[in-house]
């Protein structure tokens, strides 16, 4: 695909940051890179593991079901899981594996034998304790693949939406759930956005997936974008406990997909905190 750089910065953070347009725009390169890691997993690991999120995410991924993508990819090498949810039942508007299904599973050939949804027959303690048992077992025979530094699963590719407060996935700012270090699978009872309870990945899972890819969109997210790329260590904006922030891979790669207004607060970043590798398409 052809691309021109508008603007490079001399990146001190682990990321890469591409700026479109539109939400047209963002699905369709987005569309590419799902396809390019996917071919690349497969080839390598003989799978694909990626882990999808709520909310708006799935409104990105129509391009993926269209031409050319829906007859070359291996999609019976696809698995699919979920880095949270929202505890309601499946066939809830706001179950995010409804949302998933309807906008995407369904159009495309995914065995759906490969399609971990998170239990909603379950206390989200249980759902949690069952998501993460079996994600142990896709462990064990790699279906998932194994970090080599801290045994944690490395989903292929992590893709995450941001609210405007900085959370992604149900890691939301402040909450001891950003703490755990040894849990794959959590759960919150108390989240500040609705439903209050859910079943969420942790940072630990997150950082080690070899790809992550935040999808944001809005000018209500233009601080957190910010706040999250920044270098800024100090101060009252010191964004420590932005999950945003703390999406760090440890071995993988981590590229944001903003439209203008999400990125409009990147074009005052000065010299010292231009942290990124800023890319216009
Ligand atoms: O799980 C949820 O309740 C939300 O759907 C949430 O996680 C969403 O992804 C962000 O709030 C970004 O959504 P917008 O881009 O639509 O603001």
């Amino acid at each position: 695909m052809e691309r021109e750089s508008s603007t490079t910065y001399e990146p001190k953070r682990n990321c890469e940051i591409r700026v479109f347009e539109s939400s047209d725009e963002i699905s369709t390169d987005l569309a590419e890179y799902i396809s390019q890691i996917s071919e690349i997993s497969v080839k390598e690991r003989g799978y694909f593991a990626i882990a999808l999120s709520g909310g708006p995410l799935v409104s990105f991924l129509g391009k993926l079901c269209e031409a050319p993508y829906n007859k070359t990819l291996d999609w019976s090498k696809w698995y699919i899981f979920w880095s949270d949810e929202r505890a309601v039942a499946k066939n809830h508007a706001e179950s995010n594996y409804k949302l998933t299904k309807e906008g995407f599973i369904a159009k495309v050939p995914i065995p759906h034998g490969h399609v971990y949804s998170i239990n909603d027959n379950a206390t989200v303690e249980d759902a949690a304790t069952d998501y993460e048992f079996m994600i142990r077992q896709l462990v064990k025979v790699r279906t998932i693949g194994v970090s080599e530094r801290n045994d944690c699963p490395k989903f292929d590719l992590i893709l995450l939406a941001m609210g405007a407060d900085g959370h992604v996935a149900s890691l939301f700012p402040n909450h001891p759930a950003m703490e755990l270090k040894d849990d794959w699978v959590t759960y919150i009872t108390d989240s500040p956005q609705p439903p209050p309870e859910r079943i969420t990945f942790t940072l630990p899972v997150i950082n080690s997936a070899s790809n992550i890819a935040i999808v944001s969109t809005g000018d209500d997210k233009a601080n957190a974008v910010h706040l999250a790329v920044s270098d800024t260590t100090e101060g009252p904006d010191a964004p420590t406990s932005l999950p945003a922030r703390m999406v760090q891979p440890t071995d993988g790669k981590l590229v944001w997909f903003l439209d203008k207004e999400a990125a409009s607060s990147l074009e005052s970043m000065n010299d010292d905190d231009a942290s990124f590798d800023r890319h216009e398409y």
